[in-house]
């Protein structure tokens, strides 16, 4: 059986006497380690998926069984990193990760041993320098990096994506990438991540899943990337591997499965 398993998924919102079915039948399998992006166009259910595996919406039909359990609830297995942070503005950079770090590791590590680990994942997102900083002090680069540091301070089993570099301007959001495959090189947590940006997914992904339009929005296939690890963007920009898997994500989302503006 595979790490994360999601099988027959479906989901439909209700209220009243109206319901949407947003997602149908979605069947993915993802092994430990691997870092996963979905993609599709807007409205078509990604981050619904997301938040099933987070355990923060329940499935309509189906399941999800993540190591042999079944996901039914949020945990700090299953930590979420959104497009716009959500630091608390009035703890500093350090207090928000200890808030964290104190709630998952509160009764089996000392004061000294969280106090080392908080600083261990700061520094991996190059943010300890600020650590007394509050959250409207630093950028918004900045603040995701926070984001992801406190994220992993929980030691979740996934780290869910939630378009983390959406909000960022270009330069910063490429200096975000090449540290997020960085990371990913070196602790080997397993990734799923939303994005809307083709060359995003090929540089980070060891697979891309696309999804169809909805309503009732299921995978529409699944690309395998393979390009040899660790990855530097210049080298593949020219790079026949690259190009191939980028143009076949956008033959999906531009010829096969346009975006039709609903009525
Ligand atoms: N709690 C909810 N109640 C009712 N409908 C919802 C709820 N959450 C999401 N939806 C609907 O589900 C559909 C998919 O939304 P979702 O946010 O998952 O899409 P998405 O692919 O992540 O979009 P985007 O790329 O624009 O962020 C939308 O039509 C949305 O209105």
């Amino acid at each position: 059986m595979s790490y994360l398993q999601i099988s027959r998924v479906g989901k439909t919102f209700a209220r009243g006497a109206s319901s949407t079915e947003v997602l149908r039948n979605i069947d993915l399998e993802i092994e430990q380690g691997e870092f996963v992006s979905i993609i599709g166009h807007s409205g078509c259910g990604k981050s619904t998926l997301l938040n099933l595996i987070a355990g923060l919406t329940e499935v309509t039909t189906g399941g999800i069984i993540l190591e042999n359990a079944e996901v039914n609830a949020p945990g700090p297995d299953r930590a979420v990193v959104f497009q716009n942070h959500s630091l608390l503005p009035w703890l500093t950079v350090y207090e928000n990760v200890n808030l964290a770090v104190a709630k998952v590791f509160g009764r089996t590590k000392t004061p000294a041993q969280r106090h080392s680990w908080i600083m261990d994942n700061l520094n991996l997102v190059q943010m300890a320098h600020a650590r007394d900083k509050r959250p409207t002090e630093i950028s918004g680069g900045m603040k995701q990096r926070v984001g992801i540091a406190r994220a992993l301070a929980m030691e979740p089993k996934i780290l869910l994506l939630d378009e983390p570099f959406g909000a960022l301007d270009a330069l910063t959001r490429a200096h975000l990438q090449d540290q997020m495959m960085d990371i990913h090189q070196r602790l080997g947590n397993t990734m799923i991540m939303i994005t809307h940006d083709v060359d995003e997914a090929v540089l980070l992904s060891d697979r891309i899943v696309m999804m169809t339009n909805g309503p009732a929005a299921t995978i529409g296939e699944v690309l395998a990337v393979p390009l040899n690890r660790p990855r530097r963007r210049l080298e593949l920009a020219t790079d026949r591997t690259y190009l191939r898997c980028r143009e076949a994500v956008l033959k999906f989302l531009y010829e096969r499965h346009r975006f039709v503006e609903a009525a």
